[in-house]
């Protein structure tokens, strides 16, 4: 089912997205980031920015063959991501790849590399107003295939795993010394140790949600995340390294984006 009213969140319908309405969304939480991914590739066009409402930015793109594309906006968190993909959904919207950024928790998983998600512990209290916590949170295993044969393709050092997909940064994540809550829950004392020891490459904050609801609604979720923070080494977000590792996590996003649209199904 699809819906042609602009949807209140996302600020654009159906109706806004053309005689050939794109199938495949690339959602960043960082708005910034949508502009990033809409403007990175000269062979792309930029067709047109849908809406800015709420921060939400999004654009639909024309890829060299003809096939239109949007990138978008998810905000921060698991609430945010869950309206804005149910509107995408509401729009016609049945794979989507997430394009964000993460903490690693494991000492090979280096700042600068990306994590592609073949799964999520998802410990976000959004997912459970969608399926049981005990509902798988997989990544949509052909969509998430392409990701790591581009980025061998594009020899972008990558991991591929599961992460931890959690509602805060600061509590969640357990940063002590850079929160202003000195009062960490006894529960979240020793949990990134936890998480290293059961093998959890990385920590964000909404790639569970979205993969229970692709399971739940029936779409294609893939997630790919630049490393920026480095978790054994401290809590800080390593700026200098940052922009290097989104172009990268853009250029493999892209790459998989352009991939024929035969490739991207199961
Ligand atoms: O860079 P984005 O895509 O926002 O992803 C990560 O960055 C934010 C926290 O800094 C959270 O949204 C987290 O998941
Ligand atoms: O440490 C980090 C970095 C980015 N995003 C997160 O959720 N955590």
């Amino acid at each position: 089912m699809t819906d042609a009213a602009i949807k209140y969140h996302i600020g654009f319908g159906l109706a806004d997205l053309g005689p050939h309405p794109p199938t495949l969304a690339l959602l960043s939480g960082d708005p910034e980031r949508a502009y990033r991914i809409a403007t990175a590739d000269p062979e792309i066009h930029l067709e047109k920015k849908l809406s800015h409402r709420r921060g939400l930015a999004s654009y639909l793109l024309q890829l060299p063959n003809g096939r239109r594309i949007l990138s978008a906006t998810s905000g921060m968190g698991a609430p945010s991501l869950s309206i804005v993909v149910n509107e995408l959904f509401a729009v016609g919207i049945r794979q989507i790849i997430r394009v964000g950024t993460c903490g690693s928790l494991q000492d090979e998983v280096r700042v600068g590399s990306l994590v592609i998600s073949r799964a999520a512990l998802c410990r976000q209290g959004a997912a459970d107003d969608i399926a049981p916590p005990e509902y798988p949170a997989a990544a949509d295993p052909f969509l998430t295939l392409r990701l790591v044969e581009a980025a061998r393709e594009l020899g972008i050092p990558w991991h591929l795993g599961v992460t931890a997909s959690v509602d805060t940064f600061y509590e969640g994540q357990e940063r002590i010394l850079s929160s202003s809550n000195p009062h960490l829950l006894r529960r979240l004392h020793g949990i990134n140790e936890e998480y290293r020891r059961l093998g959890i490459l990385n920590y964000e904050m909404e790639a569970g949600t979205l993969f229970k609801m692709a399971g739940v609604y029936g779409f294609a979720a893939a997630c790919l995340c630049a490393v920026v923070a480095n978790r054994g080494a401290g809590e800080e977000v390593a700026l200098d390294l940052k922009a290097q590792a989104e172009a990268d996590a853009i250029r493999l996003a892209l790459h998989v984006a352009r991939l024929p649209e035969e490739m991207l199904a199961g």
